[in-house]
């Protein structure tokens, strides 16, 4: 058995909004990351992983659990780890040697042993002959191979990577990527396990040896997957684009049918709307339709040139609306779904109010509230404070919108963008009545 290098136990993370709610990020995460794993973490937008990999990095506290590296609970900083962040986090008054030599600050090293290595590491990432440049000098790509030297530099045994390859374009990325994995297949570095947090399940199943995957609200471990195929991997063999299709699977997973207490629960909740508009929506059906009714949803994201971060929430709302399911990794309309695909503007907007009312809670309170009152409208603050007491401020904010959207297609009620509120249509003729 391989020696284990980090342990999380039940590890649990929540966040105290500004309102005084709560919001639970993190619940009862357990892991064990061992010796010569390289392990992808995949999940939804917002569902945790920087968090998750910030609390191993021990630059944010746990609200409950422990992380131990090599069976030692860490207090603080975790000295085992090198972090190479999205956004290089390079100081620009610095040159590419003196920002990697800033990663040896804290190390027991000599002057001359501290450039040696900053040298050696340099070459290393590839950048020879740039130790006196300046990060505005640099390309995104370069400058991102300060970071990861910055963070190998100091020889840590386990390299954090949070989303390293997203800010930079395509071909840069794939670079980038094959020199990382060359260093770490090789052993060129005494690095002895990488975790990543990634958009990308193609980037996942061609790096790391097992995939992790968080659920959201909150985020709990819903499978972790072993990749078993030897290195240099061929993203055209049959083996490699199943193990995609699975993990696709995995992410956009419909939920359970759910017990009727469970239901409940979540209607008290509030549960949270994918942050795409009906016009995205309803084009994203239609274009189902055109493929056939069915389609391979990794193909899809590829020709649409969407990443996962993009495409999840269009997925997510389809199958939320019961406008299509997942099965395999692909994805197939529903009867109601082909129905609202071919359907006539007028007809697609009662389809679009059925499952909307059906599937959204929330809707069928807000159209309540606007019934009730006697001139059928209400502020859009009032909503939002409602909505910031689950959600906390800036999703609250982004939740509204997309209710607003959808409940404006569905016909359900209007809205007033300059006065900001919302009305039932019957009241449209004159909107401009007092409040
Ligand atoms: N300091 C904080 N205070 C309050 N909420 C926070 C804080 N940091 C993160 N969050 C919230 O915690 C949740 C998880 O955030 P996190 O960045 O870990 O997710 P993520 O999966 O990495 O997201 P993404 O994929 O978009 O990068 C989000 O809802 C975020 O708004």
């Amino acid at each position: 058995m391989k020696n284990t290098l980090i342990k999380l136990q039940q590890i649990c993370k929540g966040y105290d909004l500004p309102n005084g709610t709560h919001m639970n990020v993190l619940e009862d995460i357990d892991l064990n990351i061992h010796e010569g794993e390289f392990v992808s973490i995949l999940g939804p937008s917002g569902s945790g992983k920087s968090t998750l990999l910030r609390i191993i990095a021990g630059l944010i506290p746990p609200t409950r659990g422990k992380v131990l590296y090599n069976g030692q609970t860490i207090e603080g900083t975790n000295p085992g780890v090198g972090m190479v962040f999205q956004s290089f986090a390079l100081f620009p008054w610095l040159t590419v040697l003196e920002n990697v030599k800033l990663g040896l600050e804290n190390k027991p090293w000599t002057e001359a042993e501290k450039m040696r290595k900053a040298l050696s590491i340099i070459d290393m990432v590839g950048l020879d002959g740039f130790e006196g440049a300046y990060p505005k000098e640099l390309s995104g790509g370069m400058k991102q191979r300060v970071g990861i030297g910055r963070a190998l530099v100091m020889e840590p045994d386990i390299l954090l990577m949070d989303e390293p390859f997203s800010a930079l374009d395509v071909l840069t990325a794939e670079n980038l990527k094959r020199d990382l994995l060359e260093l770490w297949t090789e052993k060129k570095i005494p690095t002895k396990a990488i975790i990543m947090v990634t958009h990308s399940i193609e980037e996942a199943v061609y790096m790391s040896d097992r995939a992790i995957i968080l659920s959201r609200d909150p985020a709990c471990v819903t499978a972790d997957i072993s990749i078993r195929m030897p290195h240099w991997r061929d993203k055209q063999d049959s083996a490699f684009s199943s193990l995609v299709d699975r993990i696709y699977s995995i992410l956009t997973k419909k939920r359970e049918p759910q017990q009727q207490e469970h239901i409940e629960e979540q209607k008290r909740k509030m549960e949270k709307v994918p942050e795409v508009y009906a016009g995205a929506l309803t084009g994203f059906i239609e274009l189902i339709e055109d493929l056939g009714n069915s389609v391979d949803l990794y193909k899809l994201a590829e020709q649409l040139n969407l990443t996962l971060e993009d495409f999840l929430p269009i997925v997510e709302a389809a199958q939320m609306l019961g406008f299509a399911t997942i099965h395999h990794g692909d994805i197939a309309l529903t009867d109601t779904g082909a129905e609202f695909a071919i359907a006539r503007v007028l007809d697609r907007k009662e389809i679009f109010r059925t499952q909307v009312v059906t599937h959204v809670p929330m809707m069928e309170k807000i159209t309540w509230i606007l019934e009730s009152k006697s001139n059928n409208k209400m502020a859009r603050e009032f909503f939002l404070e409602v909505f910031e007491k689950h959600y906390g401020s800036e999703e609250a904010e982004h939740q509204l919108d997309i209710i607003i959207d959808w409940g404006r297609y569905a016909e359900l009620f209007a809205y007033n963008e300059q006065a900001k509120y919302l009305y039932l249509e019957q009241d449209a003729s004159n909107p401009l009545t007092d409040m």
